[in-house]
């Protein structure tokens, strides 16, 4: 049986989740693993001086539990399925030693942890600009909902850490320009990603 791992990182509010759960309806064989399900606790996320919780940093993160996740799926891809119903993959009717299966690892810290380096068979990254997604993260309700300041303060000053050094230490990033319509994101990534398959099929 053969898998296609494939990262979907970028900023926070830059499309992730609405993407991946497109990809997965359109793709069959496809799951998805979401990191904002290996967030911490709030009582274990470190508070800044200036009283800002520590979100947007990998300490935030059951990264390990993350991995974990992710090669229990590589040992069993057809058996894979995450704790909400609405995650479970879609199959197909081809037999299974002609099935590629697909795991999309959605999340806003993919790339920056060592021990996933080698588990993408791709690399995507979403970016959309400032403003936008400073506008886009006002109409989100996180569990702690972002207190006065947090995203200039905390939330997009660790983005460009992260970007930043994410570029330093990884080649191979397919960057997606996030403030394109939905509809032209999925058929570009759609069309992408069976070509990668039909690739492995050989
Ligand atoms: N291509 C797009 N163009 C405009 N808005 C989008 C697009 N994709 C997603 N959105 C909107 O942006 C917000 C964040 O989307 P979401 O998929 O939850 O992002 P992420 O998972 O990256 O945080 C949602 O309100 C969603 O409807
Ligand atoms: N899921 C949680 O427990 C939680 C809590 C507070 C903030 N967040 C935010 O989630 C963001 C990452 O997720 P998205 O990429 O889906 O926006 C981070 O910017 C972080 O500030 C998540």
């Amino acid at each position: 049986m053969k898998v296609l791992v494939v990262g979907l990182g970028g900023v926070t509010n830059g499309g992730k989740t609405t993407l991946a759960k497109r990809l997965r309806k359109r793709l069959p064989n496809c799951s998805i693993l979401s990191q904002d399900d290996f967030f911490k606790p709030e009582s274990e996320v470190e508070i800044d001086e200036r009283g800002f919780k520590q979100y947007d940093v990998l300490d935030a993160l059951y990264m390990d539990e993350m991995v974990t996740s992710i090669h229990t799926w590589l040992k069993n891809p057809t058996g894979f399925s995450v704790s909400t119903a609405e995650m479970k993959s879609t199959h197909s009717n081809l037999k299974s030693t002609e099935e590629v299966h697909i795991l999309i690892v959605e999340g806003f810290l993919l790339y920056n942890y060592e021990p996933l380096n080698e588990v993408w068979d791709r690399r995507y990254f979403l970016t959309i600009p400032y403003e936008e997604c400073k506008r886009r993260r006002s109409t989100r309700v996180y569990q702690p909902a972002d207190p006065p300041g947090y995203f200039d303060g905390h939330v997009w000053p660790m983005y460009l850490k992260h970007k930043r050094e994410m570029e330093e230490n990884t080649n191979n990033i397919v960057y997606l320009d996030g403030t394109k319509s939905e509809e032209d994101l999925l058929s570009y990534l759609y069309n992408d990603i069976l070509r990668e398959q039909e690739v492995l099929k050989k």
